[in-house]
């Protein structure tokens, strides 16, 4: 992946940390993001040998190039310190923090990272972390939470514990997660990392899933949390671009590529004025496009 080349995120799917077969096969759904679960998925008798399962899973499988991610245990249990020393002596990506309320939440997880990577010789730096709000003080500090740590990727919204937390329940409509949605969303984009939309608990709902993933897509969100493999495709299709929007971005790119030679930063397209912000845009929608292999390596449209 080139240096500026952002990180496609649409799909990260929960993989039960206790579940031998899942966690070896996880790997050929074709998820961006897999991400082992310590925490919920597991029960307490089952807490060690998940922790142990994931482990030499992460030192014997091949995952190819998903990025991995593990759900530790929340900081206020018995099994968090060692969880999060183990993943990082096993080389994991990103730490994800279940229910983080506060920026110092953040903050500890990043020293204790910290420490595991020094006690076991990897590069500093080299494991990143991210945060699910999941309460109603975790919405309300999302900005803060989000821009913590340089180690961030980003933040997801957990509408299972958060609805709990606000005594309601998950509505079709969604409305009850309306204000937590914009605040996640907003506290990410404004830190500069990216935006996680809630697990779809309903497998036999296919109508639903595509609402709410429309709508997220439609709000901005970066992709979501999923429980299963077959809702990997489904999110894929929705954040797949349309032959119309691939053929308008390439000519965006040219159109600005031509404006750049001659000096200028700003040119009109069709009538249409073409500036940074479109750029930023046409060049979001061609990262999308080659991730669903849908152009070729000049930037053109591959008829199916
Ligand atoms: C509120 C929260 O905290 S949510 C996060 C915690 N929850 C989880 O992690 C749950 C993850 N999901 C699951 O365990 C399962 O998908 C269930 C229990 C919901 C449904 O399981 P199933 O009925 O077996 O699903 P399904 O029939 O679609 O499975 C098809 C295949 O995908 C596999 N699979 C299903 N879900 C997953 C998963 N999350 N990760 C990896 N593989 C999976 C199954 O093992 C099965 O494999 P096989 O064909 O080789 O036997
Ligand atoms: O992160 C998620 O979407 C799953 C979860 O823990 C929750 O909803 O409470
Ligand atoms: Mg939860």
């Amino acid at each position: 992946m080139a240096e500026n080349e952002e990180r496609l995120r649409r799909t990260m799917m929960f993989v039960p940390g206790n579940n031998p077969a899942m966690v070896k096969d996880a790997g050929i759904y074709g998820a961006d993001s897999i991400m082992f679960d310590l925490e919920d998925s597991v029960s307490l008798s089952e807490k060690d040998a998940a922790r142990v399962l994931v482990y030499e899973a992460l030192q014997t499988q091949d995952y190819g190039n998903a990025e991995l991610v593990v759900r530790v245990n929340g900081q206020d249990t018995e099994f968090y310190a060692n969880d999060v020393k183990a993943m990082v002596k096993a080389g994991i990506d990103v730490i994800r923090l279940p229910k983080a309320e506060s920026a110092d939440m953040v903050k500890q997880l990043e020293a204790d990272i910290l420490a595991a990577e020094k006690e076991f010789g990897r590069e500093v730096g080299s494991t990143h972390l991210m945060a699910a709000i999941e309460s109603a003080k975790g919405v309300l500090n999302a900005p803060q939470i989000a821009a913590a740590s340089d180690r961030m990727i980003g933040i997801a919204l957990s509408a299972e514990d958060y609805t709990t937390d606000m005594k309601t329940h998950r509505y079709p409509d969604g409305a009850e997660l309306e204000f937590a949605r914009n605040m996640v969303l907003h506290a990410a984009r404004a830190a500069g990392v990216a935006a996680f939309d809630t697990v779809f608990t309903n497998m036999d709902d296919t109508e639903g899933f595509y609402r709410e993933t429309e709508y997220i897509h439609q709000l901005g969100f970066d992709g979501k949390s999923l429980v299963n493999p077959r809702q990997i495709e489904m999110v894929n299709k929705v954040y797949e671009p349309t032959q119309k929007e691939i053929l308008n971005a390439k000519n965006v790119i040219n159109a600005i590529e031509e404006a750049r030679l001659k000096g200028s930063g700003v040119i009109s397209m069709n009538g249409q004025m073409v500036d940074r912000p479109v750029v930023l845009r046409a060049q979001r929608v061609m990262g999308l496009a080659k991730a669903s292999n849908l152009v070729d390596e000049e930037g053109n449209y591959i008829e199916k």
